[in-house]
């Protein structure tokens, strides 16, 4: 739904962009996890050419943006929302207000405009805020709002700047869930940048790494837990160093692994430490075991040929 190739952007002689290569498939939530100057904000804002790569190629939805025109790339925008930190939302205007706004430069006609105003209130439940002025929102509901103006347009793709980093905890999880069962009864196609674990945890099914305008790592978030050496996998996950005799087992969508293993070799697993989370509704995470008994060569045999034993070759 979203490639880009080889994207170069300098500010002078900041690299902000060093050779970017991304994909995101269609109906997916996928992370750009990097600290601060990373580069982040800068290849979401190429990826609906708010800003123009110095090279490299941007495709959303079948279409090479950064091959259209002025006009062309205009319609295509409109099938990209975006969400922003701060909200963005326009102060003199009132929640149903910011959700037409885009809808009015489109020119949409006024009744289908307040139909599809409505729709979209009541999606993210603001349906009865409609007449406030965003003064008077809490900044949950102002992210809704936001949210809701994006949708308008009915985009294929929702680009996310570090939407929930102005939220508190509880806010941030309310946020997700409901970005979530968007990508879920909607189909949406999410990019999100952040900075934080707990977002690419709550809501990616993929995610990257950004470091220094690259890209360091890249995959769907089980297949990550299962890579031996993997950053994000560690950050996700920290574990202690490893103990003689204790194998650090990679836990994806398989939740009868154990029992199973025990059943099938005659052995004892102990679990001695680990991190188990729900990662976009579904646990994983990295246990520590030591396995014990006959079988206890051919368990491990079997978990290396499944390649769930990330730190073995370490
Ligand atoms: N308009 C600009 N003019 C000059 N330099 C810029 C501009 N935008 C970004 N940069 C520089 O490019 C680098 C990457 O910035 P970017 O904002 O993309 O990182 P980020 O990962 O999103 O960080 P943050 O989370 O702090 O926004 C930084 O060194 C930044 O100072």
């Amino acid at each position: 739904m979203i490639t880009v190739t080889g994207l170069r952007k300098a500010y002078g002689d900041v690299v902000a962009l060093d050779g970017v290569d991304l994909h995101v498939g269609k109906g997916e939530v996928f992370g750009v996890l990097g600290r601060s100057g990373a580069g982040k904000s800068t290849l979401l804002r190429c990826v609906n050419l708010l800003e123009r790569p110095d090279e490299g190629t941007v495709t959303v939805d079948g279409r090479e943006l950064t091959a259209l025109g002025a006009a062309d790339l205009r319609r295509a925008r409109q099938r990209i929302g975006m969400i922003h930190q701060h909200f963005a939302l326009l102060s003199s205007r009132t929640v149903a207000g910011n959700v037409a706004f885009p809808l009015e430069v489109m020119g949409v006609g006024r009744a289908a405009r307040a139909r599809r105003v409505a729709e979209m209130l009541d999606l993210v439940g603001l349906a009865d805020r409609a007449g406030a002025y965003p003064a008077q929102l809490s900044g949950g509901q102002k992210q809704r709002v936001g949210i809701a103006r994006a949708l308008a347009a009915e985009p294929s793709v929702l680009l996310s700047d570090e939407a929930t980093s102005a939220l508190d905890p509880a806010t941030t999880q309310s946020i997700l869930a409901l970005l979530r069962r968007l990508n879920r009864e909607l189909g949406l196609t999410i990019l999100l940048i952040t900075h934080e674990m707990d977002v690419i945890k709550a809501v990616c099914d993929s995610a990257a790494i950004m470091s220094d305008g690259r890209i360091t790592e890249t995959g769907r978030i089980p297949d990550l837990l299962a890579t031996p050496g993997s950053r994000l996998a560690a950050e996700l996950f920290p574990l202690p160093p490893a103990e003689p005799g204790i194998v650090t087992v990679a836990l994806g969508g398989d939740q009868t692994l154990l029992s199973r293993l025990a059943r099938a070799y005659d052995v004892d697993v102990a679990v001695v430490g680990g991190a188990v989370e729900q990662v976009a509704g579904a646990p994983a995470g990295r246990l520590r075991l030591r396995i014990t008994g006959a079988g206890a060569a051919d368990a491990l045999t079997h978990l290396r040929e499944r390649g769930l034993l990330p730190e073995e070759d370490r």
